[in-house]
């Protein structure tokens, strides 16, 4: 069968995107993590379907590297409305269905702005703690987050007892002056650093506002720079917003 698709990039975090509206795409586990693979296929850290949704303006199906069905992808969301944008699916407002549920946005200045779903628990660890923003993430602030070997470490807490058998995405925070943070995950499902992680960068700026951090937080992440904004009201988190840009890098046809 020969696929079309489109590859595109949030702050570093890439995926392989394909126009689903006539929903004629089933594609199995193999051919999943085919597409992705850096050497074999495209090449991404995860695959994403846009398709019709009754209610909505459309669906987003997530994909990790894997090939596994996944949880919600913060910087995909983000990737996936500039798709609608430019499929014309939508103007410079979307409202579509995601794993965790329905998400508003809205395309300004070249940044997509995504509504991300209300948080209302953090579960303090030993020396992390433990959210969920979409996607389950562990944040640990660290000290000095560039030399760390953060595919080790990551590895070592995704695979404790504690969380082999779900999984868990695992988020180094550095805290920076003026309100920035300096985040590195290591992405469930990819089983690798990525760039970048949406919903990652989320959990950090919530977890941080526990350490006075507030409404905006700039995070720089190895692909770029992201921003969060939220209110907050006796630990409850509402109206959270990831923003940054999402571009579209090229497009092709690939024999599947
Ligand atoms: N790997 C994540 C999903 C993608 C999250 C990330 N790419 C983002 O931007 O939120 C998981 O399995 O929970």
């Amino acid at each position: 069968m020969n696929l079309t698709f489109y590859k595109y990039q949030g702050t570093g975090n890439d995926f392989v995107v394909l126009d689903n509206r006539n929903q004629d795409l089933e594609l199995s586990r193999e051919q999943v993590a085919f597409l992705c693979d850096r050497r074999k296929g495209v090449g991404a850290d995860g695959l994403m379907l846009l398709q019709p949704k009754e209610g909505f303006d459309f669906e987003m199906v997530y994909y990790n590297a894997d090939g596994r069905p996944s949880s919600m992808c913060g910087n995909g969301g983000r990737c996936l409305v500039a798709f609608a944008q430019f499929l014309g699916v939508v103007e410079d407002q979307a409202y579509f269905l995601a794993a965790d549920g329905p998400h508003q946005a809205y395309l300004k200045d070249g940044l997509v702005h995504l509504q991300m779903r209300d948080v209302d628990t953090i579960e303090d660890l030993e020396d992390a703690c433990f959210l969920n923003t979409g996607s389950p993430h562990y944040v640990k602030q660290v000290p000095a987050l560039k030399e760390l070997d953060v595919y080790a470490e990551g590895r070592a807490v995704r695979y404790s007892d504690r969380f082999k058998a779900e999984g868990t995405n695992v988020n180094f925070v550095e805290h920076q002056p003026e309100n920035k943070l300096f985040v590195r995950t290591y992405e469930r499902g990819v089983e690798d650093e990525t760039f970048s992680c949406g919903t990652g960068v989320t959990a950090a700026a919530l977890a941080a506002s526990r350490a006075g951090y507030t409404s905006p937080v700039q995070i720089e992440v190895l692909g770029g720079e992201l921003q969060v904004s939220f209110e907050q009201e006796d630990g409850q988190f509402k109206n959270v917003f990831l923003i940054g840009p999402a571009v579209q890098v090229f497009h092709g046809e690939i024999n599947l």
